[in-house]
C-alpha cells in the first residue's frame, strides 16, 4: 500500500485535517455502497411483490433518494476538507526543508543548484501533498469498503467469496510488482525536472550575460534539449503507469466476471439461495467499482513515494557545520509552531561590555579542494580595534569572513567570541555579535524599509532613517516616488549596485552589533560616498570591532592593523607605514589602488 517510516513523519501536524480527508471518502465509499444495497433490496422487493406503492419500496426509494443528496453535500465538504488537509502538508513540509536548509548554511547551499531547491518546494511536496489527499483515502476507503463486502459475499457462498479475494488481491499486488521500475522511473522525472527548471533560472538570471555574449540563441536550444529530456522521463513514467494501470484494470475486470458468473454457477447449482442472487450481485458491484478508482490513484501512490523518499534523504543530510540558531535548531512540527517560534525574542545574547574575537592558528579547506584554503591564521579583533585584511584576489579573505559568520568551520584551530568556540551550539552567538556587509549584497523582495528593518526587527522608525542617514542613501530613498516603501524587486536589480550596497549598509549598521564585517563592502561607490561611509565607519572605530576586507587606499588607511593575506596565509602584518617599508607585496597592491 506503499507506507513508509518518512511518509508517516511527514503527516506530522497534519494528522487531524489527513485523518479528516480519509474518514470524510470512507464515508462517501460506503454511502455510495449502501446506494447499491438499497437498490438491490429494492429490486428484490419489485420481484417478490410486483408493487411499485408498497411501503417498504417507497421507504426505499427514499432512503435512496437521501443517500444521492447526502452523498452530493460529502462531496462538497471533501472539497474542502481535501484542500484544507493539502495546504496544511505542503505548509508544514515546506517548513521542514526551509529549516533544515538554513541549519545546513551556506557551505550546503553552495552545492545544490537552484532548480533542484525549487522542484523540492514545487513538485515534491505536491507529490507528498497528492499522497496524502488522494491516494491515501482513496485507497483505505476502497479496501475497507471491498471487505466488508467480501465478508457478505463469503456469508453467502464461500466460494464466491474465496474468489474475490483472490482478485482484489490480485489487484493490490500488481503494483507492488512494478514498484522498483517506477521508483526508478519517478526518480529519473524529477532528477530532468530539477535540471530543466535549475537551467531555465541560470538563463533568467544570466540574461544579460547571454545577450551580451549573443549566446541567446544556443541557451535556447539547450533548454528545448533539456525540456525534451524531461518530457522524455515523464513520458517513460507514464509507459510504466499504463502497462501497470492496464494490468490491474485487466485483473479487476476479470475477477468481477468470475465472480458473478461463479455466483450465477453457485446459484444455477443450488448452492447459493436464489433469494440472494440479486443481493450478490450488488454486493459484487459495491465491492469492486471503488477498486476502479484505484487504478488512477496508483500514480500518485508511487509517486508520494518517490517524494518521500528524496525529501527525506535531504533532511536527513549531515552536517559537521550546522548553522544552529533558535529557531532552525529547534524543529518545530509545523508552520505555526515555526511561527511561534520566530516569534520569540531573538538577539538575546548580543554582548555589552569587551568583545575579542580570535583566530588562533586556524586551518581550512573547502570540500573538494586540493589545497587547504587557509593555513595557520591568528589574529585578534577587539572592541576598539579595525583590522583590514589586503591581498591578491583568491587569497582567502572572505573566507576568513565566512569562518568568524560560521558558514564553515575551522579544520584546525580555534575561533572563539569571548571565550566561546565557534561550533554548531555557539554559531549563533557568533550571529548575534556580527553585523557585515557583502560585496554581494542581496536584497529580498518587499520595500526598502522592511529590507532596512532586517537588521533590526524592533527598531523604530527614527533609528531605521538614522541608519539610512548614515549609510548614505537616506536622500535617495526620499527621492523616490513611495520614500521607504518603494517596492525592491526580486535581487533588488532596479537598484544600482552602488545603491544596493548602501542599502545594505543601512541594514548592517542598524543592527548595531558589537562586531562589523565590510568585505569590499564599499566597492561599488563612487568616492564622494565612498568618503562619506568611510566617515561614518570612521565614527564607529572606538566602539566597535571592525574587520574591513579592504581594496582602496582610504579604508586601508583607517585600521589598526592590516594583515597582508596571500594563498591562504598571513604573510605579514602590521601599520601601513610598516608595510609600506617593509612588504613588497603591501607596496604592489599600494601601487595598484593608488
Ligand atoms: N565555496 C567554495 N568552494 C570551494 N572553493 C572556494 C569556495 N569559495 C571560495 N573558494 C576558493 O577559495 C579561495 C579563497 O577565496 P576567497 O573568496 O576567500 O578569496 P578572496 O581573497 O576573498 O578573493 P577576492 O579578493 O577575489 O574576493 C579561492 O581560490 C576560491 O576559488
Amino acid at each position: 500500500m506503499f507506507i513508509n517510516k518518512a511518509l508517516l513523519a511527514f503527516s506530522k501536524g497534519s494528522e487531524s485535517k489527513i485523518s479528516k480527508a480519509i474518514f470524510l471518502q470512507l464515508i462517501i465509499t460506503l454511502f455510495s455502497s449502501a446506494v447499491s444495497v438499497c437498490l438491490s433490496i429494492l429490486i428484490n422487493e419489485l420481484l417478490k411483490s410486483m408493487q411499485i406503492g408498497s411501503s417498504s419500496v417507497s421507504i426505499l426509494i427514499g432512503s435512496i433518494f437521501v443517500l444521492l443528496i447526502v452523498i452530493k453535500f460529502l462531496h462538497r465538504l471533501n472539497v474542502r476538507v481535501v484542500n484544507e488537509a493539502g495546504r496544511s502538508i505542503k505548509d508544514n513540509v515546506r517548513a521542514k526543508i526551509l529549516q533544515k536548509l538554513f541549519l545546513l548554511g551556506p557551505e550546503y547551499a553552495d552545492t545544490i543548484r537552484t532548480g533542484s531547491l525549487t522542484s523540492m518546494f514545487t513538485t515534491r511536496v505536491e507529490w507528498l501533498m497528492n499522497y496524502y489527499t488522494k491516494y491515501l483515502p482513496v485507497i483505505l476507503s476502497a479496501v475497507l469498503n471491498a471487505g466488508i463486502f467480501i465478508i457478505f459475499l463469503m456469508y453467502v457462498d464461500i466460494y464466491t467469496g474465496m474468489v474475490s479475494i483472490v482478485s482484489v488481491v490480485m489487484m493490490l499486488a500488481i503494483p507492488m510488482l512494478f514498484f522498483g521500475i517506477m521508483k526508478e522511473k519517478g526518480k529519473k522525472e524529477w532528477e530532468e525536472h530539477a535540471t530543466y527548471y535549475s537551467e531555465c533560472l541560470d538563463g533568467l538570471q544570466g540574461m544579460v550575460s547571454l545577450k551580451a555574449f549573443n549566446a541567446d540563441a544556443k541557451y535556447v536550444r539547450d533548454i528545448k534539449n533539456y525540456g525534451e529530456n524531461y518530457r522524455k522521463a515523464i513520458m517513460a513514467h507514464l509507459k510504466v503507469t499504463i502497462i501497470e494501470g492496464t494490468f490491474s484494470e485487466f485483473f479487476l475486470r476479470v475477477g468481477t466476471a468470475l465472480t458473478i458468473a461463479i455466483t450465477g454457477l453457485r446459484c444455477a447449482y443450488g448452492y447459493v439461495d436464489k433469494s440472494f442472487l440479486i443481493y450478490s450481485f450488488f454486493a459484487i458491484g459495491a465491492a469492486f467499482s471503488p477498486m476502479f478508482n484505484l487504478i488512477s490513484a496508483w500514480h500518485l501512490g508511487f509517486q508520494g513515494v518517490s517524494g518521500s523518499y528524496s525529501l527525506s534523504e535531504f533532511l536527513d543530510t549531515k552536517s559537521e557545520n550546522l548553522m544552529e540558531n533558535d529557531v532552525i535548531g529547534r524543529e518545530a512540527k509545523n508552520r505555526q509552531e515555526l511561527e511561534s517560534l520566530l516569534d520569540e525574542k531573538h538577539f538575546q545574547n548580543v554582548i555589552n561590555g569587551d568583545v575579542r574575537l580570535s583566530f588562533n592558528k586556524v586551518s581550512f579547506r573547502y570540500k573538494g579542494a586540493k589545497k587547504d584554503t587557509l593555513k595557520n591564521i591568528s589574529f585578534e579583533l577587539y572592541k576598539g580595534k579595525t583590522i583590514a585584511l589586503v591581498g591578491p584576489s583568491g587569497g582567502g579573505k572572505s573566507t576568513i569572513a565566512g569562518l568568524m559568520m560560521g558558514f564553515y568551520r575551522a579544520d584546525s584551530g580555534e575561533v572563539t567570541l569571548n571565550e566561546k568556540v565557534m561550533n554548531n551550539e555557539n554559531a549563533a552567538f557568533f550571529g548575534d555579535n556580527i553585523a557585515a556587509v557583502w560585496q554581494d549584497n542581496h536584497l529580498f523582495y518587499g520595500s526598502i524599509y522592511e529590507n532596512i528593518k532586517m537588521g533590526k526587527p524592533s527598531a523604530t522608525d527614527e533609528e531605521i532613517y538614522e541608519a539610512a542617514k548614515k549609510a548614505m542613501i537616506y536622500d535617495l530613498i526620499m527621492s523616490l516616488p513611495e520614500e521607504f516603501d518603494t517596492g525592491v524587486d526580486e535581487l533588488g536589480s532596479r537598484f544600482s549596485a552602488g545603491e544596493r550596497q548602501r542599502i545594505a549598509i543601512a541594514r548592517a549598521l542598524l543592527k548595531d552589533a558589537p562586531i562589523l564585517i565590510f568585505d569590499e563592502a564599499t566597492s561599488a561607490l563612487d568616492r564622494e560616498n565612498e568618503r562619506y561611509i568611510g566617515e561614518t565607519i570612521q565614527s564607529l572605530k572606538s566602539d566597535k570591532a571592525i574587520l574591513i576586507i579592504a581594496h582602496r587606499l582610504s579604508t586601508i588607511s583607517m585600521a589598526d592593523e592590516i594583515l597582508v593575506v596571500e594563498d591562504g596565509e598571513i604573510i605579514d602584518r602590521g601599520n601601513r607605514q610598516y608595510l609600506e617599508e617593509n612588504c613588497e607585496l603591501f607596496r604592489r597592491l599600494i601601487r595598484g589602488v593608488k
